[in-house]
């Protein structure tokens, strides 16, 4: 069952604004929500969404975080004349008050509390919230940064209090860091909080030295706070996708949070005067998709920064585009990240190594921080050169217009044995059969050509596979006589028909054929437990795993860290998906891995399964259908001969796939 997806504003959160001249503050205005909000109701998006109402915090849900006297010191403000305003203000740091900006800051903290009940009592799966003021950078006593109360620091506190959520998962995609909620909830072991932000070697506001990698928390909570600096702007696609793939998932499976809270911040995109990065719009689509099978798909949205007026709504609206469920756009040209997202990466990567037992085996720090101290110098030198390029361009930056996604009138259709049933919402697919098919069919593939059934699926399915490239089906599920002769001939049909690429992920020791491999029309990954022969090429990859399939955090970090970034660097136009019987997957841990792929491609994934495995039907079309993958509960460590193998396979492979990097190359 598709729950719906909430999404609260109301126009009273835009009644406040700066009164007086500062240059910090004026980028924060009350258009930012309007454009927003404008934006999904002319793309039809907020009329597919669940209207849920704002209500004022209360003083005992903003209690939950700030202290009695900064609570008793804002609640005077709307009383306060021009000068006392901006008297009260100069205590703080970059940002501003206003006689509504209480009322204002209660209906955001109260926005997040709203997302928080409608997601929790299962009103809806999932919501995002657009307000102002936003709430990130806001302290126990102190406002800051455009910020007055935490909003999403009080949702995750409610949350805890109010429903018992054991873990909380913040996820901070705002450029800048959130201190607030670090300061929050640093010696706090159930809410791990993740956040990328510019940083600059601690030369971009708020300046800290605790927004540096090596803030990992404190007692209790060591491990449990994640900062990736960005030590340059410009950051692209690859560089968040990377950290993405081996940072946040890996922890975030292991971490098995109840509830993912988002501080989305939009000023990450290109074309924010704060942020200066390069990502485009349609990436946060990507970001949002990754983590929705977390938690059970329980994932609560909250506004934070965006000030760019073009690029925020587009981001507004891939994000709420995605809670709704439609496919993904494919990613444009993943070019790997650059050389300073790469030196961030590595430097989280072992600072939380002793933390989590996915980054076990990450390379160590440079020892000698000779190497950083070089690092730093040279980028200070080539950073000097391009800050005066950078005046000169940074207002014309352009982007392309993020592409239409438009959700294919069937989502999931499946071809199965007249005597299994189809899961309510699917729809059975058999093709006519198309004469052309069947004897190209009969003649290239099938032993004895009278095998009428085995006829009747293949062809079903080739035509299938044709609907779904003219996007008339997003994805499908087909039972088969013998999956890899299933799997030879859409690889075959494909290569042919198909204009572009073919991923073939491959659970089990089916024998899958190396078709297409030579020239990159196809990539195969295969999960198994043996051992395999020379790694063929780089569009042939067998992940050998000690117990194969059935270790769930061993495959876990494989399909995170490796499967995942090859994908999206691959891009393919169709994923095909197969399973054997031998393969020892667990249900939820199968569910994880279809309702991942579905990022790429476009959402068309094609799932083969051998006849036998009718039990696997209903879990595997409610992934496809879009429901979210059941948790997989607190991962335990993986083999150590696991990681160390896909360690060692990733260290192999990155020389042709950057997006499996995850450290610098050794600078000469
Ligand atoms: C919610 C938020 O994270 O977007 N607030 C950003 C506050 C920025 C303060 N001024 C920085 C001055 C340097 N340009
Ligand atoms: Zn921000």
């Amino acid at each position: 069952m598709k729950m719906g997806t909430a999404l609260i504003y109301d126009e009273e959160m835009t009644k406040y604004k700066l009164l007086w001249v500062d240059p910090v503050c004026k980028i924060e205005v009350p258009e930012r929500l309007t454009v927003s909000h404008e934006a999904l109701i002319k793309t039809g998006l907020a009329d597919r969404c669940i209207s849920v109402p704002v209500r004022e915090a209360t003083d005992a849900d903003i209690l939950l975080v700030h202290s009695e006297e900064y609570l008793e010191a804002v609640k005077k403000t709307p009383y306060m004349t021009l000068e006392d305003l901006q008297e009260f203000t100069l205590q703080y740091g970059d940002v501003y008050f206003h006689p509504n900006i209480y009322h204002c800051a209660k209906l955001a903290a109260g926005a997040a509390l709203q997302l928080v009940d409608s997601v929790m009592t299962g009103k809806v799966r999932n919501g995002m919230a657009l307000v102002r003021p936003p709430g990130h950078h806001s302290m126990r006593s102190a406002a800051s940064g455009f910020c007055v109360f935490n909003n999403v620091a009080i949702a995750a506190q409610y949350a805890k209090q109010q429903y018992g959520v054991k873990r909380v998962l913040i996820v901070d995609w705002d450029v800048h860091h959130g201190q607030g909620v670090q300061y929050c909830f640093e010696d706090d072991p159930s809410v791990l909080y993740f956040s990328w932000h510019r940083y600059e070697h601690q030369k971009f506001w708020p300046q800290l030295k605790e927004s540096d990698y090596n803030s990992v928390g404190k007692e209790k909570g060591a491990g449990f706070n994640i900062n990736v600096p960005w030590n340059k702007v410009g950051m692209k696609n690859s560089d968040y996708l990377s950290v993405f793939c081996h940072i946040l998932l890996p922890v975030a499976y292991e971490f098995s949070p109840d509830l993912v809270l988002v501080c989305a911040g939009f000023d990450s995109a290109i074309g924010d005067p704060e942020g200066e990065m390069c990502a485009s719009p349609d990436i946060f689509a990507h970001l949002t998709h990754l983590l929705m099978n977390l938690a059970g798909g329980k994932l609560c949205a909250v506004l934070e920064g965006g000030y760019n007026l073009t690029s925020l709504p587009q981001s507004v609206c891939q994000t709420v585009q995605t809670l709704l469920g439609d496919p993904a756009p494919r990613p444009a040209n993943l070019d790997g990240p650059c050389e300073s997202a790469l030196e961030s990466l590595h430097c989280v990567r072992s600072a939380h190594r002793q933390y989590w037992s996915c980054l076990k085996h990450a390379a160590e720090l440079p020892t000698s921080d000779v190497t950083t101290k070089r690092i730093k110098l040279a980028e200070e030198e080539e950073d000097k050169l391009k800050k005066v390029e950078e005046e000169k361009n940074a207002e014309e930056e352009v982007w392309p217009e993020p592409p239409k996604r438009v959700a294919p009138a069937v989502r999931t259709a499946l071809v199965l044995p007249n005597d299994v049933a189809c899961p309510d919402g699917c729809k059975r697919f058999s093709s006519s059969e198309d004469p052309v098919i069947v004897n190209k069919l009969r003649k290239n593939f099938l032993k004895d050509a009278d095998d009428s059934d085995a006829l009747t699926s293949l062809s079903s399915l080739i035509a299938l596979v044709e609907k779904m490239e003219r996007n008339e089906i997003c994805n499908g599920l087909a039972l088969v006589p013998d999956v890899s002769m299933a799997m030879m001939c859409v690889v075959q049909h494909a290569a042919t028909a198909l204009r572009n690429r073919v991923l073939v992920v491959c659970v089990g020791d089916a024998g899958v054929s190396s078709h297409g491999t030579e020239d990159g029309k196809t990539l195969v990954v295969q999960f198994s437990n043996r051992e395999p022969e020379e790694q063929k090429c780089k569009y042939h990859i067998s992940v050998c795993l000690k117990k194969g399939c059935s270790d769930v955090s061993g495959f876990a970090q494989a399909v995170l860290g490796l499967l995942l970034p090859l994908g999206y660097e691959y891009d393919p136009s169709l994923v095909l998906l197969a399973r054997t019987p031998d393969s020892g997957l667990c249900d939820s841990v199968w569910q994880q891995l279809t309702g991942l792929l579905q990022g790429i491609a476009q959402g068309h994934t094609l799932v083969l399964m051998q006849e036998a495995e009718t039990s696997c039907v209903g879990p595997t079309a409610s992934s496809l259908f879009g429901d979210a993958a059941p948790s997989l509960g607190k991962l335990h460590a993986p083999l150590p001969e696991d990681v160390e193998a896909l360690e060692r396979l990733r260290h192999r492979l990155q020389v042709d796939w950057k997006l499996l990097q995850t450290t610098a190359p050794e600078t000469g």
